[in-house]
């Protein structure tokens, strides 16, 4: 997978070169490219942003050096790239809400860019020069609003990357997470480890005993009860037929 990432605070972009993502880099399974926008301007101040139409308080990104950037990229497609190109992802807080479902969706593509708004964000004509040219992708974390989008970059980058295949060792555990479709997406249970008993507090006993049924018995009712308490929104997604606790409330 071949990951390029614009941006005018490249150093944000530092802690993809660590961990995970610096290992699945080294082992060739990514290629990530960080690329100033201010290296798409020609004044000399390098600008990159300007006032909005209209009025209003801030800034925004100008399109000009968003278009050479984006253009540069296009012209330089890796090996492996689809017919239609990358998929274009915008963090913006007016985007589709992320989702396990949209790192699965991202982790199959061959090709992705990010592009990092900052100020009070890209002129809208950027995203709808390129929806006719290229799969775009405005995505936001949830209902809050950050100072850029390199933060969001590093957290979807770090969700889409640790499926691609050959990046997690234990490719099993990716199936026993919160939100993993193989769970119906899930809350994940609660888990536990060595001692048995810590501050008064005991590990079920069903989890000690042996009975693998039983265990997974208690795991699905933990994982049913756990979301029926604290996402009811994500347990009305789920087919009611899969809904195997008839007894919790949503
Ligand atoms: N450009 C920008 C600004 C704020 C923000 N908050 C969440 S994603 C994002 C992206």
């Amino acid at each position: 997978m071949r990951l390029d990432v614009v941006t005018i605070f490249a150093d944000y972009l530092a802690p993809l070169q660590l961990s995970l993502i610096g290992k699945a880099q080294q082992q060739g399974l990514l290629d990530v490219r960080v690329h100033d926008l201010r290296e798409h301007t020609h004044d000399r101040h390098r600008t990159v942003d300007d006032t909005p139409y209209g009025g209003g308080a801030g800034l925004l990104m100008k399109p000009e050096p968003w278009g050479e950037a984006l253009d540069a990229l296009l012209a330089d497609p890796p090996a492996g790239a689809r017919e239609e190109g990358p998929v274009l992802v915008v963090p913006s807080p007016v985007g589709e809400v992320f989702s396990q479902r949209a790192a699965v969706e991202l982790a199959a593509e061959p090709w992705l860019v990010f592009a990092c708004g900052r100020y009070e964000g890209i002129d809208a004509r950027v995203v709808e020069h390129y929806r006719t040219r290229i799969r775009v992708r405005e995505v936001s974390l949830g209902d809050y609003v950050l100072n850029g989008g390199e933060v969001a970059v590093l957290a979807i980058t770090e969700a889409v990357v640790r499926l691609v295949p050959g990046v997690i060792g234990n490719a099993a555990s990716l199936t026993e997470e919160s939100h993993a479709p193989e769970h119906d997406g899930l809350l994940e249970h609660p888990a536990y480890t060595k001692p048995a008993s810590w501050r008064g507090l005991d590990v079920p006993a069903v989890l000690a005993g042996g009975n693998h049924g039983a265990v997974e018995r208690w795991r699905r009712d933990e994982a049913l009860r756990r979301t029926a308490s604290r996402r009811p929104d994500v347990l009305r997604r789920l087919d009611p037929a899969r809904c195997d606790r008839h007894d919790l409330a949503v």
